[in-house]
């Protein structure tokens, strides 16, 4: 079924089935900064810096289009600030950025989001005060100016009124939130506000969804549900780009992983291909060389050898990157991933600036 009463207005190649297509994403060697076969957003010498941090620093940067992109990284790597720089919510210092061949270098936030590029954020933003229904209808507005009195009342939306009540109800309808339509998205769980948020972008008929640390502070309950989401959007044509610290999520549903650390792109690659790579490790890891990520023994060893040393967080109630249940065999990991293990990263080994609960997606 499709996520819309109507067929995705994303774009198909005749018989080319997305889940199961094999064709090699990369046009040649994967390697920082490669060309893609097909890529969707381009980036070129983008830059952000804070004072005198370069947050963000990114020579080449393409996304591959149909394809489930993970964005890892330490704490403090640029990873957010990145998103808000293509989405149009931040400005780079240098640099442009195409979406389907067209420049997004000044475009609002807005626009970016009616051309067809929608994002998330790590704290959501769906509006606790209006019901789940009104959210839906924000997503679907033409113009900033009549949002909320279209969200609010009825009868303002013309002739495309019912259109718009049938995809949202279709919508709510696929993310299981139907039976609360009419509540406050206030009262609604923090993996059912995800869920509304993912819905809500989904009003536009986006072609490329951006979506940052879906899995924070998601029940585990919730979470087959949200990686189900996400696999069918790519069923359904549109690409995603997503930012997170689970790497289980990563290995399971990703097709291509970029990794950033201090602002740039140190690796790129198939998840199974990156998680091996000692520039990966490096980021993530410093001392911890020599294992490999991409093997579950691999990552037992890793667990048992942070465990074990004095200043890892490995088995701490702040461990993520490794999460508890390959240390316990049965724990639930930190869905947050606060205070990810982060040797070089920016913000210290011990991640103790936790963004995933300070608000900074700012508008
Ligand atoms: N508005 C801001 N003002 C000042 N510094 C900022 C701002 N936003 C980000 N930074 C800094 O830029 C760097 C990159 O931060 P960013 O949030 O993009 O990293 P991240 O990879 O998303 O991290 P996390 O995984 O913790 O969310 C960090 O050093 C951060 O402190």
């Amino acid at each position: 079924m499709s996520m819309h009463s109507e067929e995705p207005a994303t774009s198909g190649e005749a018989g080319v089935d997305y889940m199961t297509d094999t064709r090699p994403i990369a046009a040649g060697e994967a390697a920082p900064g490669c060309k893609k076969r097909d890529p969707i957003v381009v980036a070129e010498n983008v830059t952000r810096s804070f004072g005198g941090i370069n947050a963000v620093d990114v020579e080449y940067l393409e996304i591959p289009r149909h394809k489930i992109t993970a964005l890892i990284g330490p704490n403090g790597a640029g990873k957010t600030t990145l998103f808000n720089l293509l989405t149009g919510f931040d400005t780079p210092n240098t640099g442009k950025w195409q979406f389907e061949g067209k420049s997004l270098a000044g475009v609002s936030p807005y626009k970016v989001a009616r051309m067809g590029m929608v994002r998330t954020f790590q704290l959501t933003k769906v509006m606790g005060k209006l019901t789940v229904m009104e959210n839906m209808r924000l997503g679907a507005a033409n113009q900033p100016g009549e949002r909320l009195s279209k969200a609010l009342f009825k009868g303002m939306w013309g002739g495309r009124e019912k259109q718009i009540t049938d995809e949202a109800n279709v919508l709510l309808e696929k993310f299981k939130l139907d039976a609360k339509k009419d509540d406050y998205a206030a009262s609604l769980s923090g993996g059912q506000r995800k869920l509304l948020e993912m819905a809500r972008s989904l009003m536009v008929r986006p072609k490329l969804v951006m979506l940052d640390e879906p899995m924070a502070g998601v029940n585990p309950a919730l979470t087959q549900s949200l990686l189900d989401h996400i696999k069918n959007l790519k069923a359904e044509g549109m690409t995603v780009l997503f930012v997170e610290h689970d790497m289980h999520m990563v290995r399971h549903i990703a097709d291509w992983v970029v990794v950033m650390a201090e602002g740039k792109v140190v690796a790129e690659g198939p998840p199974g291909e990156v998680m091996k790579n000692p520039a990966v490790i490096d980021a993530y890891l410093g001392a911890h060389h020599d294992v490999d990520l991409g093997d579950s023994e691999g990552l037992k060893e890793l667990a048992a050898e942070l465990v074990a040393d004095e200043e890892s967080i490995v088995g701490t109630e702040n461990a993520g990157i490794i999460s508890l249940d390959v240390v316990a065999g049965e724990a639930e990991p930190d869905r947050r991933g606060t205070g990810r293990h982060q040797a070089g990263s920016p913000h210290g080994r011990h991640g103790s600036t936790d963004t995933g609960s300070t608000e900074k997606d700012g508008q």
